[in-house]
């Protein structure tokens, strides 16, 4: 008999879905397994203000095939010109849920990111008093750090102060990807969580680095080595409600990954919660699945758990080898390999 595994139906708490022509090819992958996901507002220009995430959110609910209802939850990107009556218009929107901290230069399309953080207390302090997440790329952009002591480095040189300074702050750490934010996020009060994407759960720097370079797994935070992985992997298995699901799906084109620059983002929404499942089966964990795709980030951001489930199936299938994206395509996560779970129709 095949083995099966119901859970709530989960969430995306970390989501890419860019513009345009490609939104109708994006958004199906997600809404096929998730309720609602936090849609990144790195888009170029950048989602900096209340009216143009409103927008954004109509293009995307226009895209959505009608027969699933998926539902978007949008932020606002922080730049240096954000002020706190943007804030308090983003809360009394009813649909912006946080907001997002780019270092600018970080990654995609963070050129419009803060430049100093310090300088941005007003802001900050306008989200910590609305109540808004505020959600981080933990990474310095100091050229002199190591790009692999990037994510260490921010937390303590940005995030610790930054907590010191406003102890009630709702903080996402986003895709963390070290055993030191691991310890950071197990030691931090309760309003601090991150989110732990399907790749740095399944992959170290070897799967980019070793028998020739492999752009299509080139992300940032950049992978790491392999002790970094298994902290994650400990850390999303735990039981802790602090980690939660977040894809960090983040399409780019087959031709943009593929050249002498190649751009960081890797593509999971067409197999993601499949992926973790792997994941969390690998180390005897399946139990604690649930909790992590479908409890902790709802009950960190105090909206309600989904009601209905999906099935997941433990049937082998291979993944094609690339995915239209608009006009080009795309080369997914496990591209032309097996995942060995999939979901019931
Ligand atoms: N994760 C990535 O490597 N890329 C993301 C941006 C981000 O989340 O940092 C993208 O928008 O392409
Ligand atoms: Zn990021
Ligand atoms: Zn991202």
């Amino acid at each position: 008999m095949t083995m099966t595994l119901q859970l709530t139906r989960p969430d995306d708490w970390h989501l890419h879905l860019r513009d345009g022509k490609v939104l109708a090819d994006l958004i199906p992958a997600t809404a096929r397994c998730f309720a609602r996901a936090i849609i990144m507002p790195n888009l170029r220009p950048p989602i900096t203000s209340t009216p143009q995430a409103l927008a954004y959110r109509e293009r995307i609910l226009a895209a959505r095939p009608p027969d699933l209802g998926f539902e978007p939850l949008m932020t606002l990107y922080l730049t240096d010109n954000t002020t706190p009556e943007e804030i308090a218009r983003a809360r009394n929107s009813g649909h912006i849920y946080a907001v997002k901290l780019y270092p600018a230069g970080a990654t995609t399309n963070a050129d419009s990111g803060v430049t100093n953080l310090r300088q941005r207390y007003a802001v900050l302090e306008a989200l910590q008093e609305q109540g808004l997440p505020l959600l981080i790329h933990g990474e310095v952009t100091d050229p002199s750090v190591d790009i692999f002591d990037r994510e260490q480095v921010f937390i303590k040189r940005h995030l610790i102060p930054l907590l010191h300074d406003f102890p009630a702050l709702r903080i996402v750490l986003e895709h963390i990807t070290t055993a030191e934010a691991v310890d950071f996020i197990n030691g931090a009060q309760k309003n601090i969580a991150a989110t732990i994407t399907p790749h740095h759960l399944l992959l170290n720097r070897n799967a980019m680095l070793a028998g020739g370079i492999q752009p299509h797994h080139y992300c940032l935070p950049v992978l790491k080595r392999e002790r970094h992985r298994q902290a994650l992997v400990a850390a999303a298995t735990s039981g802790n409600p602090k980690f939660f699901l977040g894809t960090d799906s983040a399409p780019h084109t087959k031709t943009a990954k593929e050249t002498a620059c190649g751009c960081a983002g890797i593509y999971s929404s067409h197999a993601a919660l499949e992926l973790y499942a792997e994941v969390f089966e690998g180390v005897g964990a399946l139990a604690q699945l649930e909790a992590f795709a479908s409890f902790h980030g709802a009950d960190f951001y105090g909206l309600p758990r989904n009601q209905d489930t999906v099935t997941l199936l433990k049937a082998p299938w291979r993944v094609p080898e690339k995915l239209p994206f608009g006009d080009e395509v795309l080369i997914p996560l496990r591209a032309g390999a097996t995942v060995s779970w999939q979901l019931a129709e």
